[in-house]
């Protein structure tokens, strides 16, 4: 990869930028500083590796350069974008292969990078063609409607390759793309890369433990504690140490020479008996659809840039919010369990408990208990957002959205539209069971608690996502939610008045998210009942204040907006 992309030796006035210019990059991770001083020119159209031993800096630098760290000084721009005055801009221009796979493993190919083209507001009209052309550059076009999951690990990086090419970045990033992979799909990467090269506008930043592979970049950086030790093309590199008459050494030895120790100290990390297949004749064909640059480059004035913007992060929401709606269509045997609770509710405890309750019939505690059920059928799938943000972050798809030009927050709406959705979708099938208990099958009433539901839906979500926020593993979320669940459901009244237990328990409930959501469920109910019994449908009682039930509407509307606004200050980009 090199003799058609030499780097000027000085950028002429019409030059582009450097895809990357950085200077003076350092990262402190409190006592460790992992990245000491590096600086980095790397030209439009130029491969370059960086190369460097276990915990030396690589995936930091990365961080930084991506703009999904931010340096404890000094500077990056990326295609003459500055990281951290534009870090939206600047990501629009890379496209970013992770260490790990960062697929939707529950989506198809071409679902995965329709949603990726969303992230990055590829225009509509366009996605059909750059989806065609990204899978056919990577020999994956027969598999496009396959489900990632099912692909090798070679296939999944070259799906990977072909997602991040999608939206046309000025630059391709791509942190060891062919770690862990056998040598005849490292070859196939390989492979594909260099077609990649050929026949796309990009520049390729890799890091790779392959001195093979680093041989074929124009240039080459080595990283050792931190600092670059030795920075040149492979040649000068290896001349540099030897002089230019005498048999010129291997990169190994050049790697020794800089590091004082070998790259392959790792045995897994030892060099496999193929090398990479040799370069290949150019493939014919188009820069693609649309052409090198696409409709879709820079434009006109602030206005625009603004208006462009607000688009890009609304489609973003939708983006993420369909995604989740697709899981859920998916997921029939998840949305079938999450229904066995709430039908438990109402049918065995609706039916169970009424005969503990002297005086009380057992249509009336039905119809008592329905908004509790509810409210039940709504809330697994609500608080499933927290684990499965967790999830994504720990392990998927989410680190692909974070490293996005798009802001958090749009991606924590789209989140949580995402759940409230599926949650008000879950309550509404409830519904359909209230004519069996008595609920009158009046289309007012029913359009008012599915109403209710989805806003009770999106503020058990945000209080869920925010709850997720506080914990690193996924585990721990799963933990905290069990130890909550039973409390906050016994405390909100779903299963007896509040009005008939002792003070302190009344006033304990107050704080509960979901004593409102219950008790306005439970009062729009019994406003549609001839005769509901007084003492079952006493409106909740603050002292002796009955709140409205418009109250109860504001109350869950801050119960939804408050968490998400906090939770989107807490989502940190970078860990
Ligand atoms: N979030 C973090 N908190 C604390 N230390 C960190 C963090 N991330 C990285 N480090 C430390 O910074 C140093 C550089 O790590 P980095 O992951 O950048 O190295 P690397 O060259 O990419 O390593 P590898 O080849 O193993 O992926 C290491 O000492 C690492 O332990």
């Amino acid at each position: 990869m090199t003799a058609a992309h030499a780097v000027p030796d000085a950028p002429s006035p019409a030059a582009p930028p450097p895809a990357i210019a950085a200077s003076g990059l350092r990262k402190r991770y409190g006592d460790v500083v992992a990245v000491d001083g590096v600086d980095l020119s790397v030209a439009a159209g130029e491969c370059f590796a960086f190369l460097g031993p276990n915990g030396a800096g690589k995936s930091t630098t990365i961080a930084m350069l991506c703009a999904l760290a931010v340096p404890s000084a000094g500077r990056v721009a990326i295609a003459g974008h500055d990281t951290r005055a534009d870090p939206l801009e600047a990501r629009r221009h890379i496209g970013l292969v992770f260490q790990e796979s960062t697929l939707d493993l529950g989506l198809t190919a071409a679902e995965n990078l329709r949603f990726h083209a969303d992230l990055y507001d590829v225009p509509p009209e366009l996605v059909p063609g750059r989806i065609d052309h990204a899978l056919d550059l990577v020999g994956l076009a027969g598999q496009r409607d396959r489900i990632a999951g099912t692909f090798s690990g070679g296939m999944r990086r070259r799906l990977e390759i072909a997602r991040a090419l999608l939206h046309r970045p000025r630059l391709l990033v791509l942190d060891e793309p062919t770690l862990g992979l056998d040598p005849h799909a490292r070859a196939r990467v390989w492979e594909h890369l260099r077609a990649v090269r050929e026949r796309e506008a990009v520049t390729i930043f890799l890091t790779t433990h392959y001195l093979d592979e680093a041989e074929q970049c124009d240039r080459i950086a080595i990283i050792d504690a931190g600092r670059i030790v030795a920075e040149g093309a492979p040649a000068a590199l290896k001349a540099e140490l030897t002089g230019p008459d005498a048999a010129p050494p291997s990169l190994d030895e050049v790697f020794l020479h800089h590091t004082g120790r070998p790259l392959h100290d790792n045995p897994e990390l030892a060099p496999p008996d193929a090398a990479p297949a040799s370069r290949p004749e150019a493939p014919d064909g188009p820069d693609g659809p649309d052409g090198p640059d696409g409709p879709d480059g820079p434009d006109g004035g602030a206005e625009s840039v603004r208006a462009r913007r607000l688009a890009a992060e609304l489609r973003a929401v939708r983006m993420v919010w369909r995604r989740d709606l697709l899981h859920f269509r998916r997921d029939r045997m998840g949305a079938t369990l999450s229904m066995v609770q709430p039908l438990l509710f109402l049918f065995v405890l609706g039916v169970g408990l009424s005969g503990l309750m002297p005086g009380i019939g057992r249509g009336s505690y039905q119809l008592f208990v329905f908004s509790g059920a509810l409210v039940t059928a709504a809330l697994g799938p609500a608080v499933a957002v927290g684990a499965s943000l967790l999830w994504e972050r720990q392990n998927g798809f989410l680190r692909e959205m974070l490293a996005g030009p798009v802001r958090r927050e749009s991606l924590l709406l789209g989140k949580c539209l995402g759940g409230a959705t599926v949650a008000t979708v879950q309550g509404t099938l409830l519904l359909a069971a209230g004519p069996l208990i008595g609920v009158p099958a009046d289309p007012v009433l029913l359009v008012l608690l599915a109403a209710q539901l989805a806003l009770a839906s999106l503020a058990m979500t945000a209080l869920g996502v925010l709850i997720a926020t506080f914990v690193r593993r996924p585990q721990t979320y799963g933990t905290a939610l069990a130890v909550m669940m039973a409390p906050l459901t016994f405390l909100s009244g779903a299963m007896f008045p509040l009005a008939g237990a002792p003070a302190w328990l009344s006033t304990v409930a107050l704080a509960d998210p979901l004593t409102y959501a219950v008790d306005a469920l439970r009062r729009t109910v019994a406003s549609r009942l001839a005769a509901p019994p007084p003492h079952l449908f006493q409106p909740l009682a603050v002292g002796s204040w009955h709140p409205p039930l418009a109250a109860e509407w504001t109350l869950l509307a801050l119960l939804a907006t408050v968490p998400l606004v906090w939770s989107a200050r807490r989502f940190s980009r970078n860990d």
